[in-house]
């Protein structure tokens, strides 16, 4: 049983280390429970896998009536939960972070059935810092993060995306009218869209259409019906491509020379396991500041560029991309660097650490 919800980033490392489970073992059954409300919803059925859903909101970090209904909504959810795990009688349970995860993985831990989480960040997560007290092994990406949980349940085993990404058969980028052939740069702000890329990156088309270079700007879904409004298609000649979501993204990735995004551990994770040089703006908007610590982790190695959301403007942004666009001997140096901090083996690693809890 696996369970992660929210965002992407939750849920792709999830899906990634369902995929090395059906290869090793492919009479396994596998069950992800996650929320109506989150991504996972949509991904999750698209994937084929079996999907069911409960009810459950985040707390709100100010004392506010609202965090009754949230606890009576987590007690009631981990009654579901049970109910769910007495049904489906999983070996192993896997918390991948999220709320939803939080009642799956307390509930299969209250049950004695063998439990694991999965941290993608250098800075551990709410959910994942309640649950470190109940689970049987935590499997982490970044050694940062050991620190922040009982080190002798700790595994270090990177992020299964990684493994994904690498083992992928590439698409062309055809599909969306541009040209394989032409160095492309892709802009995104994480599984969600981020507000503050999606305007600079509009205010950066006129110039961003005249370069040698191609872009494929995605908006994230909640954004692109007002972006789509302001934007005049015909002056894109072909140069750019803009799209809500791109959901077949480990295909996608093999042909991208820079990506221009947030800070979030999964996207970091591909990016590694690829060697694809960033520049990454992280979100200010997290817990802890995270993104800001996942992005110095490249920084430090000269394996990404560092662009604060503060100090994020169009010309900012059209001089660093041109850096690397331009100039490939730098795209080169700086992808070799962002490849030796890949974790190709991560999904195979976590297969092993649920294989061991299992009694
Ligand atoms: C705002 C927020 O809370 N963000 C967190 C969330 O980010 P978020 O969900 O944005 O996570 P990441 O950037 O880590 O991962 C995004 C994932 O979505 C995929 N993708 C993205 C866009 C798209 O169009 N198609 C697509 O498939 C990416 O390839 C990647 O696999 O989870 C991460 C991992 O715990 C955290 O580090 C982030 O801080």
């Amino acid at each position: 049983m696996v369970s992660g919800g929210g965002t992407g980033g939750h849920i792709y490392p999830a899906l990634a280390l369902i995929k090395q489970v059906k290869e090793n073992e492919p009479n396994s059954e596998i069950l992800y429970i996650g929320t109506q409300k989150g991504l996972e919803s949509k991904i999750v059925p698209n994937s084929g896998i079996d999907f069911k859903t409960i009810n459950i909101q985040g707390f709100k970090r100010s004392l506010s009536l609202e965090n009754f209904k949230t606890i009576g909504l987590f007690l009631s959810s981990v009654v579901k939960a049970r109910k769910m795990i007495r049904e489906f009688k999983p070996d192993v349970v896997l918390g991948t972070g999220g709320y939803v995860s939080g009642a799956v993985v307390f509930a299969a831990s209250l049950m004695g059935i063998p439990t694991v989480i999965h941290e993608q960040n250098s800075v551990v997560g709410v959910t994942n810092k309640f649950l470190s007290k109940f689970v049987k092994k935590i499997a982490i990406s970044f050694q940062d993060a050991a620190s922040q949980f009982p080190s002798q349940k700790v595994v270090l085993t990177g992020n299964p995306r990684a493994t994904e990404v690498v083992n992928i058969k590439p698409e062309s980028l055809g599909q969306f009218g541009l040209d394989s052939t032409v160095p492309t740069v892709l802009i995104f702000g994480g599984s969600r869209g981020a507000e503050k890329i999606n305007r600079v990156t509009v205010d950066s088309l006129e110039e961003l259409v005249k370069k040698p270079y191609q872009t494929l700007f995605v908006t994230g879904r909640v954004h692109f019906d007002q972006i789509a409004k302001e934007i005049d298609v015909e002056k894109l000649k072909s140069k750019v491509a803009i799209l809500p979501y791109i959901s077949n993204m480990p295909e996608i990735l093999a042909n991208i020379s820079v990506i221009v995004g947030r800070a979030g551990a999964t996207s970091l994770a591909e990016i590694t396991a690829l060697g694809i040089p960033s520049i990454l703006i992280p979100s200010p908007y997290v817990t802890n500041d995270h993104q800001t610590k996942n992005a110095k982790s490249l920084v430090e190695d000269h394996a990404a560029e560092l662009i604060t959301e503060n100090e994020l403007t169009s010309e900012k942004l059209m001089r660093s991309l041109d850096q690397l666009m331009l100039d490939e001997t730098a795209r080169k140096e700086m992808a070799n660097n962002a490849k030796q901090l890949g974790q190709p083996d991560a999904a195979e690693n976590l297969y092993k650490v649920l294989v061991s809890v299992i009694k």
